[in-house]
């Protein structure tokens, strides 16, 4: 279908190499993340929230791994502990809900300062603009908490684009390349899965949501890793959001 003829209820962006440039995600968020972990723990460490984080990351399978490659690990868990095991989660990129609960709470703080502003592309306000005027919904999918996704597009580089979205969906839907969590999506925005079209950079998760029967085109922002000839051929592969400003409705009938 050429993409100018495409209509969907519903356009469900991933952020990371979709909305969001990955560097900003891996040099600015990370890197955020890694520095201030220990002083977030430190102050947080008897909070319930920071309790049940430590509690659920020691459930990692990667737990045991990174313990075994300490010459001497601590007989109890700690502040150094803990924050050594998240700084290497964060670099092994690992989405394991814990870790992307935590990393949100940190960068709560980043926001609050002023010290972190959520990247978006240019083409990115003015594609929300139209999808919003045209009637349909705008929801996000990321593997950031829904809590982090909040604070990316609330404090944008191009103001709070927030009041545009309808609907936030994290890990606790399923991770990103598993055909359920495209149901489990469908089914909370009580939508048919072809009335919504998936917006990511990641192959692997445009095939994940076609297997739901939603629609999906992939981003290639400057940037994102390169796709092999057979991604560009199964695919449909856009550079940015401009193509997509003549989506419409599947109908002329506005949502509810
Ligand atoms: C909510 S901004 C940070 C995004 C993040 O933590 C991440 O891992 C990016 O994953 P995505 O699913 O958006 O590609
Ligand atoms: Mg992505």
């Amino acid at each position: 279908m050429a993409t100018s003829e495409r209509v969907a209820k519903v356009v469900l962006v991933d952020i990371e190499g979709t909305t969001t440039s990955i560097s900003f995600v891996h040099d600015v968020l990370f890197l955020y993340a890694r520095e201030n972990v220990e002083k977030y723990l430190r102050e947080s460490w008897e909070g319930d929230d920071t309790k049940q984080i430590v509690q659920d990351l020691q459930q990692v399978p990667q737990f045991s791994e990174y313990k075994a490659s300490l010459s001497a690990p601590p007989a109890e868990v700690n502040v150094e502990f803990i924050s050594g095991f998240v700084r290497y989660l964060i670099d092994k990129d690992l989405k394991v809900t814990p870790l992307k609960t935590l990393q949100g709470l940190i960068w709560a703080e980043g926001y609050a300062s002023g010290e972190l502003k959520g990247h978006v592309y240019e083409d990115v306000p003015e594609a929300f603009q139209t999808w919003c005027s045209a009637g349909l919904k705008i929801a996000v999918y990321s593997s950031g908490s829904v809590a982090a996704q909040k604070l990316i597009f609330g404090h944008s580089i191009a103001g709070n684009l927030q009041p545009h979205l309808s609907a936030h969906f994290d890990t606790h839907v399923g991770h990103k390349q598993k055909q359920q969590s495209y149901d489990n999506i469908a089914k909370l925005l009580k939508e048919e899965p072809q009335e919504i079209l998936f917006l990511t950079d990641i192959p692997g998760e445009a095939d994940a949501a076609r297997s739901a029967g939603l629609q999906a085109i992939i981003l290639q922002r400057p940037g994102n890793a390169a796709l092999t000839d057979d991604q560009k051929l199964s695919n449909e592969v856009i550079p940015d959001f401009k193509p997509l400003h003549t989506l419409k409705l599947p109908t002329n009938k506005p949502q509810a």
